[in-house]
């Protein structure tokens, strides 16, 4: 496919969904300097929250270094063209969560429910388009709902006030055909002034070539992490994904030898273990598990002589979504329990 000039908008998420392997304990420098990378490289939208979204910081998903307030005064005055956006999960972040992202200068709002739950995102979204905000539908797990039940999701944050809509690969589940099934679907069902958005994951090897799918159908925002850093087997890898649009002759605004160094430089020294697609980050694209269970399958592996890569299937079995992190020991104990394991 040529893309002859088509103008994609790169997202980077190198900063929130990074946040998960960096199991969300990042410095403000390295915040700081990784964003000033971003940005001297033209990525035009960079995400900067906790990795589960603004007010994620809690026993369940873990306390971060610092408050998104930090993290997002500190990154918004540094850039010279990027702008910043957050992400926010109903029920996790509050409508006085997305006042304060708005007051330090976001201006993208990612309003953030599992893809059947739209209903939940109504008044974020409002509230959001209210303040002028640009405002996204942000549809998670995709996988696990069918392109007609996408649409009646997309339709509902649509007719709330979003102007973007995201087919999310929480899990990095889908292969190209289900990308385009599902994109396809979407972009017939909305206005054609509203945006289509794709984020996926890597742990199936198909971050590019499930955005390209995604390009194919309309889709004119896509996500990407530099160096990968993100859940899982991590994010679309930025460099990689600027580096296949520019030889299909897209217009992404990025530098394709800036972000290069940006990867090798900044991201990689700072990641706490390779980003790579081991046995269980493999395992979460195969069984269709929520990405940022990945390093809370592994702990409870260790603490009751389970291997993770054997939790993950179980989650996928029973169909486990986001917010339901506590619910990963749990399971991790009965099959202990079920295996005959002592446990303390
Ligand atoms: C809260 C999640 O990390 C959001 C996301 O990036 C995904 O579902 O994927
Ligand atoms: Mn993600």
């Amino acid at each position: 496919m040529e893309l002859n000039g088509k103008k994609i908008t790169l997202h980077d998420m190198t900063l929130r969904d990074g946040m998960h392997p960096k199991r969300h304990l990042m410095s403000l420098d390295q915040m700081k300097s990784i964003a000033q990378g971003l940005d001297a490289a033209g990525v035009p939208l960079i995400e900067v929250t906790h990795g589960d979204g603004l007010g994620g910081s809690s026993v369940n998903y873990g306390f971060p270094a610092h408050t998104d307030e930090e993290y997002l005064g500190a990154v918004i005055p540094l850039m010279k063209q990027a702008k910043v956006s957050a992400l926010l999960l109903p029920g996790i972040g509050t409508v006085d969560h997305l006042k304060m992202a708005h007051g330090l200068g976001v201006h993208t709002i990612r309003v953030a429910t599992h893809c059947t739950e739209a209903d939940v995102s109504e008044q974020h979204i409002t509230m959001a388009r209210k303040m002028d905000m640009d405002t996204v539908g942000f549809l998670m797990m995709a996988h696990m709902a069918s392109p007609e039940k996408l649409v009646s999701q997309a339709r509902l944050m649509e007719s709330y006030g979003a102007n973007c809509i995201y087919v999310t690969d929480s899990a990095g589940y889908l292969l190209p055909d289900g990308v385009k099934e599902r994109l396809s679907a979407v972009r017939e069902a909305l206005k054609p002034e509203t945006e289509l958005g794709f984020h996926g994951h890597h742990n199936l090897a198909m971050g590019v070539a499930n955005s390209i799918a995604a390009i194919e159908c309309g889709a004119t925002r896509i996500d990407a992490a530099a160096a990968g850093l993100g859940a899982g087997a991590g994010n679309t890898p930025m460099e990689v994904l600027v580096a296949v649009l520019d030889r299909m002759g897209a217009n992404t605004g990025v530098d394709v030898w800036k972000i290069q160094d940006v990867a090798e430089d900044l991201v990689f020294p700072i990641m706490d273990f390779p980003i790579r697609i081991d046995r269980d980050a493999l395992t979460l694209g195969y069984a269709g598990v929520y990405g940022s269970f990945l390093l809370f399958a592994k702990r409870a592996g260790a603490k009751y002589g389970i291997p993770a890569r054997d939790i993950l299937v179980e989650l996928g079995r029973k169909k486990m979504v986001g917010g339901q992190e506590d619910m990963i020991e749990d399971t991790a104990m009965t099959m202990a329990r079920e295996r005959g394991l002592k446990i303390d």
